[in-house]
C-alpha cells in the first residue's frame, strides 16, 4: 500500500526549511500519497527521474502545476513548450533550441564576463555591508538578460514579480498565490506587450525567436508565447541561483576560498549550487494512463509531485549530500529536470552563474555573513529576499 504522509509541502514552515521533511518523504518509500492535497509524490533521485524520463506516462499537457488542466481553465494560455507533449512540443522545443547554441553563448561570454566584472568590483569597493540579494544577485541578471532579449530599458523591474506569480501558481491557492497573482497583475501587462512580434529590439533574441517561429508557421500568438516562456523562466530562476551560491560560500568559507583560489572552479561551484539549493524545487505530472512506480499503482489522472531538491540530496545517489563541496562532480542532479523538458536554459544559466562566481574569485577576498539571511517563500522557488554580506575587496 502506499505510504500515506499528512505534511504539507507548501506550507511556510516547510517553504522556509524543507530539509528534514525531504529526510521523511526520501525514507517513507519510493511514492508516497500526500493526503492534504490528494496526491502523490516522489523524493528520491531514482523514482523521480523515472518519472522524467516517461514523457509518455507523466505527462506535462495537464499542467506542470496542482491544476490539472483537463478539470481546470489555466490561469495562462499554457506554454507551448513546458506544459505540451510531443509532437507538438517537440516542435515548438525544435525552434528555440536552434537559437540559443553554444556558438550564440560563446559570442555572450566576453560581454558578460566584463559585466560581472564591472559590477561586483563596484560593489566591494564599498568595503562594507551590502545586500547580496539585491545589490547582486538581482542586478546582474536583469542587467545581462533583458539586452540579451532586446527588452527596452524600462520596466525591466516587472520581470520579477511576473516570474514570481509564475512560479507561485504551479502551486495550491494559498496565500503565495493569492499575493503573487495581486503583485502580478501589472507586470503581465508589461510582458505581454514585449512578447508581441515587432516589439524586441531586432538584434535581440526575442526577435529571433519571433522569426524562427514565424518560418515554422506559428501564427503571432504563438510567437508571443514562445517569448512569454524565455521572460517566465529566464530571471527569477538565475537570480535565485546566484543569490544561493553567495549564500553557500558565505557560509562554507573555505568553499570560497577554494574559488579565490582556483576562479576556473566558479562553473563547477555554480552548478553545485544548483544541485544543493535547487532554485526550482518541486514540478508536477499528470497520468495520462493507470501506471506502476516501483512497485506502486498510480491511477490516471493522478496528480504527481516531483521533489527535485529532495532527490539532489538523496544518499542512494550523492556522497555526503548535504554538505556544499563545490570540488565535487554534480553531474546528474536534476535541478535542472532532464529528458525531453530539460531546461533550455541551462547553457545560459551556467554562463550568467559561471561569469558572476569568477568575478566574485578575482575582486572579493572575503565574503561573510553580516545578518540573518531572508528566506523569499514561493510555492516553487527556493531563494532570498535579503543576503546581508560583508564584502572585502581584493
Ligand atoms: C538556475 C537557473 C534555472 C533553473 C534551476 C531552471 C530549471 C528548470 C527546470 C527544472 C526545468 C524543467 C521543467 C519540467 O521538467 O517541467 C526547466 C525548463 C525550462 N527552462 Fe529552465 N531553469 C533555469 C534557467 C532558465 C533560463 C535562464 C531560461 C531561459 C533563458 C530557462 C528556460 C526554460 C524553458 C523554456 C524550459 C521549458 C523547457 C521544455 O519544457 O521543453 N530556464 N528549467
Ligand atoms: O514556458 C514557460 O512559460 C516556462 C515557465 C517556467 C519554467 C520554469 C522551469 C523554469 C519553464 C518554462
Amino acid at each position: 500500500e502506499v505510504p500515506v504522509l499528512e505534511l504539507d509541502p507548501f506550507s511556510d514552515e516547510f517553504l522556509n526549511d524543507p530539509y528534514e521533511a525531504h529526510e521523511q518523504m526520501r525514507e517513507a518509500g519510493p511514492v508516497f500519497w500526500l493526503e492534504r492535497y490528494q496526491l502523490y509524490g516522489v523524493a528520491r533521485h531514482a523514482e523521480v527521474s523515472q518519472v522524467l524520463a516517461d514523457h509518455e506516462t507523466y505527462v506535462s499537457s495537464r499542467g506542470v502545476g496542482i491544476s490539472d488542466f483537463a478539470k481546470e481553465k489555466p490561469w495562462r494560455p499554457p506554454s507551448l513548450l513546458l506544459e505540451a507533449d510531443p509532437p507538438h512540443h517537440t516542435k515548438a522545443r525544435h525552434v528555440v533550441s536552434h537559437i540559443m547554441t553554444p556558438k550564440v553563448l560563446r559570442g555572450l561570454k566576453e560581454g558578460f564576463q566584463e559585466r560581472a566584472d564591472e559590477l561586483v568590483a563596484r560593489v566591494a569597493a564599498g568595503n562594507g555591508t551590502v545586500d547580496g540579494v539585491a545589490d547582486l544577485a538581482e542586478a546582474y541578471p536583469l542587467e545581462v538578460f533583458p539586452d540579451f532579449i532586446g527588452l527596452p530599458k524600462d520596466g525591466r523591474e516587472n520581470l520579477l514579480p511576473y516570474g514570481s506569480m509564475v512560479f507561485n501558481t504551479f502551486g495550491p491557492r494559498n496565500s503565495h498565490f493569492e499575493r503573487a497573482m495581486e503583485r502580478g497583475a501589472k507586470a503581465q501587462t508589461w510582458i505581454m506587450e514585449q512578447c508581441q512580434p515587432g516589439a524586441p529590439a531586432p538584434d535581440g533574441l526575442g526577435a529571433k525567436i519571433h522569426a524562427a517561429a514565424a518560418d515554422a508557421g506559428y501564427n503571432e500568438e504563438d510567437q508571443a508565447k514562445l517569448l512569454r516562456s524565455f521572460l517566465s523562466a529566464g530571471v527569477d530562476t538565475t537570480v535565485h541561483g546566484i543569490g544561493n551560491a553567495l549564500q553557500c560560500l558565505a557560509e562554507n568559507p573555505e568553499q570560497f576560498g577554494y574559488l579565490r583560489e582556483e576562479p576556473s572552479l566558479a562553473r563547477a561551484a555554480f552548478e553545485e549550487t544548483v544541485r544543493y539549493s535547487s532554485p526550482v524545487q518541486t514540478f508536477f505530472r499528470t497520468t495520462n494512463k493507470d501506471a506502476e512506480l516501483s512497485g506502486f499503482r498510480i491511477p490516471e489522472g493522478s496528480k504527481v509531485l516531483m521533489f527535485l531538491a529532495a532527490a539532489n540530496r538523496d544518499p542512494r545517489q550523492w556522497e555526503n549530500p548535504s554538505s556544499f563541496d563545490i570540488r565535487r562532480k554534480a553531474a546528474g542532479h536534476v535541478g535542472f529536470g532532464f529528458g525531453v523538458h530539460a531546461c533550455l536554459g541551462q547553457m545560459l544559466a551556467r554562463l550568467e552563474g559561471e561569469c558572476f562566481l569568477a568575478a566574485l574569485a578575482r575582486h572579493v577576498e572575503k565574503l561573510e555573513p553580516a545578518g540573518e539571511p531572508v528566506q523569499q517563500l514561493n510555492n516553487t522557488l527556493r531563494g532570498l529576499d535579503s543576503l546581508p554580506l560583508r564584502l572585502t575587496a581584493a
